[in-house]
C-alpha cells in the first residue's frame, strides 16, 4: 500500500508525519526503523502519527516514534510540527488544539506569525518520574560513566531528560557521553542528554544527545528540561532563550507546578507517498 505523509522540521529536528485519521496503515517497529533510514527510506529523527483521540475532551492523539523504532511519550518540536500539520491538512480548524500523549496532554496554541506555542505542562523531578536510579530527589546527582564522575541534574517532560553544565557547547563530549549516559544502567527505560552552557540567565545554548535517535539539531523537550533544571538550581529566570544547532526556543517557567511554555517555529518541507512493506 501507498502511505501519504508530509516531510516537516521544527529547527531542524526533522519528522515523518503520519494521519491515520484518514488513511490506515500498520506501522511496526521493524517499518519505522526501515523509513527512518537516511539512504535506504525516508529518513527522520522521528515518527509523527495523528490518530482520532480516545478522550473525547482531546482533538487528536499524537503518536510519537524515535528513529529506533521505540515509540516515547513526548516530543516538543514535533508538537509544533503537529499543530502545523493538521491544520494545513484541514483536519481542524481549530487554533488551539488540545492533544492526548503517551506522556499527558498538550495543549498547542498556534499564532498568525506561524509561531507556535505548546503548553508542555509542569516538569517532574523526582527520580521515579524517569525513571532514575536514585534513593531520594536532590538538585543534582553524581553520575559514574566510565570511571569519572559527572554532576547531572533531571527532569521528566513526560519523557526523561538528563542535563549536564558545560563550559561550552561547542567543547562538549556530546558524541562520547552522550550514549554513555543515554543506556547508563541507572536510566533503565534509558535518556535524552541536554548539554547546557549558561550565557546569562536568559538565555543558554544547548545539544541533545536524544534517546533513540543520537543528536539532533534541536530538541523541544530537551530545551524545557534544561531550562527547568536551570532555573530550578537559580541559574536562570524565565524567559530563557535556548540557542540550539538549528535555531532558537523561547521557554517560560514561572516554577514549581506551573507549566512551561515552548514557543517556535514549525516548517513543512514536502509531501510524499511511499510503499509499506
Ligand atoms: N525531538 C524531541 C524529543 C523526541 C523523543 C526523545 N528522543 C525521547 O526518546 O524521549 C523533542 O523535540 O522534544
Amino acid at each position: 500500500m501507498l502511505l501519504h505523509f508530509t516531510k516537516m522540521h521544527g529547527l531542524g529536528n526533522d519528522f515523518m508525519v503520519v494521519d491515520l485519521v484518514t488513511q490506515r496503515a500498520r506501522l511496526d517497529n521493524a517499518e519505522v526503523r526501515r523509513l527512518a533510514d537516511r539512504r535506504f527510506g525516508i529518513g527522520f529523527d522521528q515518527l509523527l502519527v495523528v490518530e482520532p483521540p480516545r478522550n473525547p475532551d482531546m482533538d487528536f492523539r499524537y503518536r510519537i516514534y524515535n528513529a529506533d523504532g521505540s515509540e516515547v511519550e513526548n516530543c516538543g518540536n514535533g508538537a509544533r510540527c503537529f499543530a502545523r500539520f493538521v491544520l494545513d491538512k484541514r483536519l481542524t480548524h481549530k487554533h488551539q488544539i488540545r492533544v492526548e500523549t503517551a506522556g499527558g496532554p498538550l495543549t498547542l496554541d498556534v499564532h498568525n506569525d506561524n509561531q507556535i506555542s505548546v503548553d508542555m505542562g509542569a516538569p517532574r523531578f523526582a527520580p521515579q518520574a524517569l525513571p532514575f536510579d536514585a534513593p531520594d530527589e536532590q538538585l543534582t546527582y553524581r553520575l559514574d560513566v566510565d570511571g569519572q564522575s559527572h554532576e547531572i541534574s533531571i527532569a521528566s517532560m513526560g519523557n526523561p531528560h538528563a542535563v549536564l553544565i558545560v563550559d561550552s557547547t561547542e567543547q562538549a563530549p556530546v558524541e562520547r557521553l552522550g550514549p554513555a549516559i543515554e543506556g547508563h544502567p541507572r536510566f533503565p527505560r534509558r535518556v535524552n542528554v541536554g548539554f547546557m552552557q549558561v550565557i546569562s540567565p536568559g538565555e543558554i545554548r544547548l545539544r541533545v544527545y536524544e534517546r533513540g535517535s543520537g543528536e539532533t539539531l534541536a530538541c523541544g523537550t530537551g530545551a524545557c528540561a534544561a531550562v527547568a533544571c536551570g532555573i530550578r538550581r537559580g541559574l536562570l529566570t524565565s524567559p530563557v532563550k535556548v540557542h540550539l544547532a538549528g535555531g532558537s526556543l523561547k521557554i517560560d517557567w514561572d516554577g514549581g507546578d506551573s507549566h512551561l511554555i515552548m514557543t517556535g517555529p514549525a516548517e513543512r518541507v514536502y509531501d510524499g507517498r511511499v510503499a509499506l512493506r
